[in-house]
Order: C-alpha cells, then sequence, then structure tokens
C-alpha cells in the first residue's frame, strides 16, 4: 500500500524464531526454528501499519554468532538503508548477545533511517509469548518518521531502548532488557512517546563505517573475581589478540598481584581496557589504577561485552591509547 511505509525485516534466530513442544515451555524450547515468512504471517497486524518484506539472513541461537556474521549482518542493513524504497529496517535475533549486534550497527550502519533489533523470551508456542507484540512494536517504530536519526533501537516489552546503552539484565523473564540511563520512549498500541535521545555518536556521526570495515581484528575479555589468578590474561595475551578487556571488581579495580601481567601484555603491544563486572555505573580514568602511567584505556559506562564491540570497530582505524580514549568517550 502507497501510504504505509516500507519495512524489511532481517531475520537471524533466536527465541523469537524459537518453537517449545507444549504451550507450558516457556524455557525448555528449540530457538532458531521459524523462518521470517512464517513469523510474518502469523502476524498480519503488521501488513495494518507497514509494506513488510522478509529475509533470512541466518537462523541461530545468538550466542553461536561471530564476527563474520556481525559483518554480513550490518553490511546488507547498511545496503538496504541506501535504497529508495526501504524506510526502515527491523533484525530479529537472539537475545543472549542482541545487546552487541545492536551497539555494533550502532557504531557502523549510516543511515538516518529508524534500525530497530527485537527479540523475545518465550517462543511463539509458549503461553503469554512475548514476541509477537515486541515485533509488532519493532515494525511500527521502524516504519516511524520520528525515529529517524534516533540510532538503532530495541523494542522490548513496550520500552524503546537505544542499542547503546540497552542490555539483558534478566534472565527467564520478558522484563529482560533495560538501559542503566533509562529507555528512550515507550510504544503503546503502535503509538510512540519520547521522552530523550541518545547524546553519544552512532549511525550518521560516527566516524566508522561498515561499507570499509571487511574484518575485525579479535578482542578477548578477562573477569576480575576474588581470588584471580593470571591465568586468563597470560593465555589472552600470547594469542594474539589485539586489546584485553579487564571486566574488574567494582569501578574497574584490579588485583596487585595482576597488574605486572597487565603492564607486560600492554609493552607486549596488547590494548589493555579497564571495564568493570559491576553492570551499572561507570569507570572513572586514574581512579584505581594509574591508567596514564600504564598507558591503559577506561572503558567509560561499556560493560565488557559492549566494550568489546566497541574496541574491535575503533581498532579498525586506530590502536594509538589517546584517540582509543576518545573513542571511548564519545561514543
Ligand atoms: N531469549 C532468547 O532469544 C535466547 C535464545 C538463544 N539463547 C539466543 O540468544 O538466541
Amino acid at each position: 500500500q502507497q501510504a504505509l511505509p516500507n519495512v524489511v525485516i532481517l531475520a537471524t534466530g533466536g527465541t523469537i524464531a524459537g518453537a517449545g513442544a507444549s504451550a507450558v515451555n516457556s524455557a525448555t524450547y528449540a530457538a532458531a526454528k521459524v523462518g521470517v515468512d512464517k513469523l510474518i504471517a502469523g502476524l498480519p497486524e503488521l501488513a495494518k501499519v507497514a509494506n513488510v518484506r522478509g529475509e533470512q539472513v541466518f537462523q541461530v541461537a545468538s550466542e553461536s554468532l561471530t564476527n563474520d556474521n556481525l559483518l554480513t549482518l550490518a553490511k546488507r542493513v547498511s545496503a538496504l538503508s541506501k535504497q529508495s524504497d526501504v524506510d526502515g529496517i527491523v533484525i530479529t535475533h537472539g537475545t543472549d548477545t542482541l545487546e552487541e549486534t545492536a551497539y555494533f550497527l550502532t557504531l557502523t550502519v549510516h543511515t538516518n533511517k529508524p534500525i530497530v533489533v527485537v527479540g523475545s523470551m518465550r517462543p511463539g508456542t509458549a503461553l503469554s509469548a512475548d514476541g509477537a507484540l515486541n515485533l509488532y512494536d519493532a515494525v511500527n517504530v521502524a516504519g516511524s518518521k520520528d525515529a529517524v536519526g534516533k540510532g538503532v533501537l530495541v523494542t522490548m516489552g513496550d520500552n524503546i531502548d537505544s542499542g547503546r546503552d540497552v542490555s539483558k539484565n534478566v534472565n527467564i523473564k520478558t522484563s529482560a532488557f533495560s538501559s542503566q540511563w533509562g529507555p528512550l520512549g515507550m510504544i503503546v498500541e503502535g503509538k510512540n512517546y519520547w521522552f530523550r535521545a541518545p547524546v553519544k555518536r552512532h549511525t550518521m556521526n560516527s566516524e566508522f563505517d561498515i561499507d570499509s570495515i571487511n574484518a575485525l581484528p579479535p578482542v578477548e575479555i578477562a573477569m576480575g573475581y576474588e581470588g584471580v589468578s593470571s591465568v586468563a590474561i597470560d593465555a589472552i595475551a600470547k594469542s594474539g589478540a589485539k586489546a584485553l578487556i579487564h571486566g574488574g571488581t567494582g569501578n574497574g579495580s584490579v588485583a596487585d598481584r595482576i597488574v605486572p601481567n597487565l603492564q607486560k601484555a600492554r609493552t607486549d603491544g596488547v590494548i589493555v581496557i579497564r571495564s568493570s563486572r559491576v553492570p551499572d555505573g561507570f569507570v572513572i580514568r586514574n581512579a584505581e589504577q594509574p591508567d596514564d602511567k600504564y598507558d591503559w584505556v577506561v572503558a567509560h559506562d561499556l560493560r565488557p561485552q559492549k566494550a568489546r564491540i566497541l574496541a574491535m570497530v575503533a581498532l579498525t582505524k586506530t590502536s594509538n591509547t589517546k584517540e582509543l580514549q576518545r573513542i571511548f568517550w564519545e561514543y
């Protein structure tokens, strides 16, 4: 229909495409089973709000996605966003790593058009399945003029969150996703209600562009914990990783006995990025550890898995630690 926006759904798998043996299976089921055409056919309400077509990009559970998958998906999103017959793009995705893909697209796809990443916590076969409404919301937001220029968005549980900020904070429950800085808005009965806009650089204002990124460098994560040893850090430093994210305790603190190992990794050429295992809050430069002296970078408010995404993207352009720190403040 001419008056309706054109929205493309790129399907990648996850629980939103899952199926269980019975309606009471809310946790025991197979993810990534239902094809995108069946998902669209099962939700006739979509046709009333957008001209929708689907593409099956992958059919996997999101914990198994690879860097190559990220590149393939982002390049497809970028190509579609340049088509005049596409107004918005929805990506259906498993929820386990949805926050990472959403952030990767935020950093690398140059478009003003709405990109919405969506999943579900229960398969469509379950009682009180949440996928249908989440997908309906995603298509509505992707086709909305008022979502233009707001970057990559996530529609889960009636909220519209920023793809940069949002994380899976609860498992099992449908209230799984939230952002420490709050959602950007809500969507109710197909209408968007906005309350804030992202201030970090994204999409059109990003210095990174997926059209010129063809490989991502290896970046690994080591956790901090009481009793931590240097086993993981030493293995990562020797692995050929270009950067090591330290998911430290508290304010990104580092056990004194492993500081020399991280210093050695840095002298050997590995970028050391100090993040925190604490979900909210942020890491302050030169607090806890003398980052200037050690030539380390701090991850700002990014959790280890989000810091890894930004590090991979940033390292495609620079391995200068001053530049990397600027990038971590700005994105
Ligand atoms: N709720 C989900 O989507 C989780 C299913 C699966 N582990 C995935 O991330 O794809």
